[in-house]
């Protein structure tokens, strides 16, 4: 089988190296836009060739966008005339408004999958060969999908090492949400915080094993999360305001001095890890 990467940085470039890690495509082809991207796939040998998108789609039986949300949307159209027996396959951390943006005409070959693994880092330098390995990955509404696409698609995620959790796509977004989205975004206010009232000095002075934890994805691309954030607006509007709430809970048991109240919360907050 031939398999086509549009996008070659973190998610795509990991999977290009796991591809070739368990010798599952005969030819990796690879699409990039940027001279400085090409020549870091090139250098890193991430894929056997790098092409452009027309020779993608004549030469591969699988297409894979692992690019920023809103641009798998923007790059749809190019794939209308895809033949039937091609899949096409998005990596996107939203799955709603993506599935919603695919013609009815190439809705059958089009596989939505959100592998939950990653990094804070980007970029083809980012690429690892065991990104993938043991962990999990949703695929939604397979339902509109034809069985060779579903086949192929369980295939692949198996042979690269994953588990593979069936889901509707409203589902998943509320849930990515809560697991994913919501904590990058307290993430990044915990980053923007501590910059607005402490000095370079103090931080590398005092930080410690808790603040980089909660801090380490305050690294991210801006450009991915800004378009993970505008996609999934609305489920992330309500779980920032459930948040807010605990904020404000802890607040008023600190000021307040309701420490009995503290350390039940706390023992409550503590439970989770008897799940995770
Ligand atoms: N990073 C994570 O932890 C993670 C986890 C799961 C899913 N995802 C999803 O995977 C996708 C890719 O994320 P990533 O972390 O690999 O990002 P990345 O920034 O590391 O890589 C994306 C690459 O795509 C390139 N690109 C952007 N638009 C392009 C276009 N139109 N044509 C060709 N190349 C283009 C960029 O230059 C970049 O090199 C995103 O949709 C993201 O939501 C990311
Ligand atoms: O481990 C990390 O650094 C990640 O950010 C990975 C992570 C997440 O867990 O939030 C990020 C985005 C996803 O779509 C899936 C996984």
């Amino acid at each position: 089988m031939n398999i086509g990467i549009i996008g070659l940085g973190l998610m795509g470039g990991s999977l290009a190296k796991a591809l070739k890690k368990y010798y599952i495509a005969e030819k990796i082809y690879g699409y990039a836009r940027s001279e400085k991207s090409k020549t870091e796939i090139e250098e890193l040998n991430l894929v056997d060739e790098l092409v452009d998108i027309k020779t993608i789609k004549e030469k591969c039986d699988l297409i894979v966008l692992a690019i920023p949300v809103d641009n798998i949307i923007s790059m749809i159209p190019q794939f209308l005339d895809i033949n039937e027996k091609t899949t096409i396959m998005d990596l996107g951390s939203t799955k709603e408004f993506i599935i919603e943006n695919v013609p009815s005409s190439i809705r059958k070959n089009f596989i939505a999958a959100h592998p939950m693994t990653g990094t804070e880092k980007s970029g083809p330098k980012a690429a690892i060969d065991d990104l993938y390995e043991g962990k999990t990955v949703v695929l939604c509404n397979l339902e509109d999908n034809d069985n060779l696409h579903v086949n192929r698609a369980f295939k692949i995620f198996q042979e690269i090492g994953m588990r593979i959790v069936v889901m509707d796509a409203n589902e998943h977004d509320v849930h990515a949400c809560y697991m994913s989205h919501l904590p990058h975004a307290i993430s990044f206010s915990l980053a923007n915080t501590v910059m607005s009232r402490e000095d370079p000095k103090s931080i590398i002075a005092l930080a410690a094993g808790g603040f980089k934890d909660m801090s380490r994805v305050a690294k991210s691309s801006p450009k991915m999360w800004s378009d993970i954030f505008k996609q999934n607006r609305k489920n992330l509007l309500n779980a920032i305001d459930q948040f807010e709430i605990q904020m404000k809970e802890v607040r008023d048991m600190v000021e307040n001095e309701k420490y009995e109240d503290l350390k039940k919360w706390m023992r409550k907050a503590n439970s989770l890890h008897e799940i995770l």
